[in-house]
């Protein structure tokens, strides 16, 4: 592979208690590209998912490296506040905040300190353009977020994880909640995102993964089955369990 890395994952191993649920996963995310993770309920996604900014270090047993920008994040003295700032996540339910939908853009930068107007004002318009959703919004920032529809929620957590200007943004089946025309515009979004951000993405649904993702990780039974071009993943798949996935002999 010649593209710049991201974000590089060597040995993982996930355990939520005895219970070893992903192993020896090692896998090299491309930057400004979109990765999609796919594989049968239960096979690891989501928990290698969470693992790449730290989410499961509460629940789970984590090892192995992530590197990313040569420094291995998976480490205890690693500021995990820090890396999740670098690493944004966005969630299969929408979850805004019982607040405006200004204050939800800017809550991270909030917590970060920032109280500079004119800076939040600047990355409220820019966070929300990226998410597309500024022209559908821009005239009831002060309204609450929770008035807005499924899919305007879901680009409004979008906006909000770009608010703080990760290099990374993770999401766990970001469209599975929503109806086909908001996922179309998520998918949309995403494939804008793509220029200036890493999208690493969960998904269950297969049209996604081969619409929107320039490559494809097949994970079965904790373990990483290929790895590829979307395209050969899909058209070409070189080992017999992602056929057989992906002609729906399981999962
Ligand atoms: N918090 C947890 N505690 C204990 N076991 C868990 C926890 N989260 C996940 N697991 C188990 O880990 C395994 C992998 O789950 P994970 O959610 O990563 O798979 P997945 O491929 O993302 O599945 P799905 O597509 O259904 O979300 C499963 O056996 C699951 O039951």
């Amino acid at each position: 592979m010649t593209e710049q890395i991201a974000l590089e994952v060597k040995d993982l191993h996930v355990a939520y208690g005895d219970k070893q649920v992903v192993q020896d996963v090692s896998l090299k995310f491309p930057a400004r590209q979109i990765t999609a993770m796919i594989g049968a309920s239960g096979s690891g996604k989501s928990t290698v998912l969470r693992s790449l900014n730290r989410m499961n270090d509460e629940l789970a047993t984590v090892t192995g490296m992530i590197n990313f920008h040569g420094f291995n994040i998976n480490q205890p003295d690693v500021n995990v506040y820090r890396v999740r700032q670098q690493i944004g996540m966005v969630f299969q339910q929408p979850t805004p905040f019982p607040l405006s939908i200004y204050e939800n853009v800017i809550y991270g930068l909030r917590l970060a300190g920032e109280r500079d107007r004119q800076v939040l004002d600047q990355r409220v318009e820019e966070s929300l353009r990226q998410a597309a959703l500024w022209d559908e919004v821009k005239d009831q920032l002060k309204e609450s977020a929770l008035a807005l529809s499924g899919g305007q929620q879901q680009r409004l957590c979008i906006a909000r994880t770009l608010a703080v200007r990760p290099e990374i943004i993770l999401m766990d089946e970001p469209t599975s909640a929503l109806d086909p025309v908001s996922t179309s515009q998520i998918e949309d979004t995403l494939v804008q995102l793509k220029e200036q951000f890493t999208i690493i993405m969960v998904t269950h649904n297969m049209q996604q993964a081969s619409r929107s993702a320039d490559w494809t990780a097949f994970m079965h039974q904790g373990r990483l089955v290929e790895f590829g071009p979307t395209s050969q993943i899909f058209m070409n798949p070189q080992e017999e369990q992602t056929a057989d996935y992906l002609s729906g002999k399981f999962g």
